[in-house]
């Protein structure tokens, strides 16, 4: 493709040779560079991509895009300036692409918890309706049947803008993703016209990249001026806020509140949840597998989105109510000791506090709580969890989540602040499989032990080195080892 062909939604100055040249491939990295490749020089928050241009013209990068001066480029290279890399890539990888957002319906899913159980939610209805849908989100990529490689939440643009064209290419005609407020904040984003978005919730958590909630608000907020269809909470007090700064269909969700969906009729229990919602002054009853009033709220804006893509209401209905439930999140380990196992992914206050008040409800013995916080992340969240996690459990192990550069033990030292302003008996074991053990040692009749944090994660980030853990296999190893073989049952 021509790199004036890739350059012509945005607005640029040629600083040295030609608009006409043949472009083969785009790299925001320079150790992605081929021949023929136009490199485009991001100014990150660790290092300079403007200082990688001469090693990717080594490689064979034969164009530069750039926003700022740089020295000593060879003049066969073309440079091409621009106010701000980090902006304009969306839609230069969106042309190179043959912009192929234009050829599916996007539906995006924002918000700090929630994100990935919506986002199976919708797709599963989307299936049930017979769509072939591609997925992007924490847990994994996914076009159709196939996963494909994930690493963020949601991907850089240019990665993004290459994953769609696959899904295109595969037919793919709904994409359902999650959009993490870093990739809104960071442009990955921009350049996609969302059909719906989602708003589940906002409370605490990355404060270390967005620094006040009001940022961290605004960044969320970016989706609802990207989309046709705003599906927001209504009973989150951001809510209001995230409407203000909206310019699509705003659809509000809630319970407490008003609501174009409003669940009502309630009913929980260690099993699953019931409850009503009136559409075209029809009541329609919803029997769904799973705990924990959260799980209502993302049901909610699940079933408003499915509505806004025109499927009938009986087909959202059978969706929701066969899932069999998300990997990592609420997923119960049972074991035959009379205890039972919940892995979950709670990893910031809300999450914790909110899976730890709906099993509160229904525990019929102790609870035993064994979670961490992760390293190179928000660390005003540990305290704050460290209270959670002793306020509603009557025994806690605090362990490693995944301590990346970070020492395990300051950590937990961080946590421990917060547990010691609470009554409950507390462990520090560092090592998360000898904490669960632990856990599993100390556990009696009817106690439930939740594993909070890494959910369906399958490796442990301990400074540079990433290891294979996954916590439902360490229950089942553990149970496996006492001779007691555990069955597991997703809910
Ligand atoms: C804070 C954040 O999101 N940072 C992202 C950002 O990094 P950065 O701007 O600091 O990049 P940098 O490392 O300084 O490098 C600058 C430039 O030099 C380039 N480079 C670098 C080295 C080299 O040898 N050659 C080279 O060309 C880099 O590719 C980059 O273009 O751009 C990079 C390239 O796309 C991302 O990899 C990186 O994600 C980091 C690794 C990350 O951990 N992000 C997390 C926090 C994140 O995005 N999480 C959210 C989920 C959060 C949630 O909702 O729970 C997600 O969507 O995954
Ligand atoms: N609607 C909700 N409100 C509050 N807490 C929730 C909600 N849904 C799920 N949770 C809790 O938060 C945890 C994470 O849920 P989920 O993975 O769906 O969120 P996410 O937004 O995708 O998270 P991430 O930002 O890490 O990708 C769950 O394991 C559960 O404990
Ligand atoms: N998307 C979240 C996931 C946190 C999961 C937890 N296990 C951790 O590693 O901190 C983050 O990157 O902050
Ligand atoms: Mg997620």
């Amino acid at each position: 493709m021509r790199l004036c062909d890739l350059l012509n939604t945005i607005q640029y100055t040629v600083i040295q040779g030609s608009e006409e040249l043949e472009i083969d491939n785009i790299a925001y990295d320079s150790r992605q560079v081929n021949s023929n490749t136009l490199f485009i020089c991001i100014e990150g928050f660790k290092v300079d991509g403007h200082n990688f241009a001469l090693d990717a013209i080594k490689k064979g990068a034969t164009a530069l895009l750039v926003q700022k001066e740089i020295n000593d480029i060879p003049s066969h290279i073309t440079v091409i300036r621009v106010g701000n890399t980090r902006e304009k890539m969306p839609y230069i990888a969106s042309a190179f692409y043959n912009h192929p957002v234009k050829h599916m319906k996007l539906i995006g899913v924002t918000g700090t918890n929630g994100k990935t159980t919506t986002t199976f939610l919708i797709g599963k209805i989307l299936e049930q309706y017979n769509k072939k849908i591609g997925l992007i989100g924490t847990i994994e990529n996914r076009i159709g049947g196939k996963a494909v490689e994930a690493s963020r939440t949601t991907p850089e643009s240019l990665d993004l803008q290459a994953l769609f064209a696959q899904m295109l290419k595969e037919e793919v005609s709904h994409v359902v993703m999650e959009v993490s407020s870093h990739a809104l904040d960071l442009n990955r984003v921009d350049a996609c016209d969302f059909e719906i978005g989602v708003f589940t919730n906002l409370t605490l958590d990355h404060l270390d990249f967005h620094k006040t909630m009001e940022n961290y608000r605004d960044a969320k907020a970016k989706l609802f001026r990207k989309c046709k269809y705003g599906i927001i909470n209504i009973d989150d007090p951001h809510g209001k806020e995230i409407i203000k700064q909206a310019d699509c269909k705003v659809i509000t969700f809630g319970i407490e509140n008003d609501a174009d969906f409003k669940a009502y009729n309630i009913m929980m229990s260690s099993k699953g949840i019931e409850f009503s919602v009136t559409l075209e002054d029809q009541e329609i009853r919803f029997h769904l597998n799973t705990i924990g009033r959260f799980n209502i709220y993302n049901a909610l804006g699940a079933i408003a989105a499915g509505y806004y893509l025109n499927i009938p209401i009986e087909v959202i209905k059978t969706a929701l109510e066969d899932m069999e439930g998300v990997p990592g999140r609420v997923q119960r380990v049972e074991s035959n000791r009379g205890f039972s196992v919940i892995v979950d992914y709670a990893h910031a206050p809300d999450g914790l506090e909110n899976v730890l008040k709906t099993i509160k409800e229904f525990a019929e013995g102790r609870i035993i709580t064994v979670f961490g916080c992760g390293g190179d992340r928000d660390r005003s969240k540990r305290p704050i969890m460290g209270e959670i996690a002793g306020k509603y459990s009557d025994f806690c192990i605090i362990t490693s989540d995944n301590p990346r550069s970070e020492e395990p033990e300051d950590i937990i030292a961080e946590i421990e602040v917060g547990m010691q302003k609470t009554n409950c008996p507390y462990e520090k074991v560092v090592d998360r499989k000898e904490g669960i053990q632990r856990a599993i040692e100390a556990a009696k009749t009817k106690d439930i032990i939740l594993i909070a944090g890494k959910g369906h994660e399958t490796y442990q980030i301990i400074k540079d080195r990433v290891i294979h853990f996954d916590d439902v296999e360490v229950v089942k190893s553990i149970l496996q080892g006492d001779h007691i073989h555990g069955t597991i049952e997703n809910k």
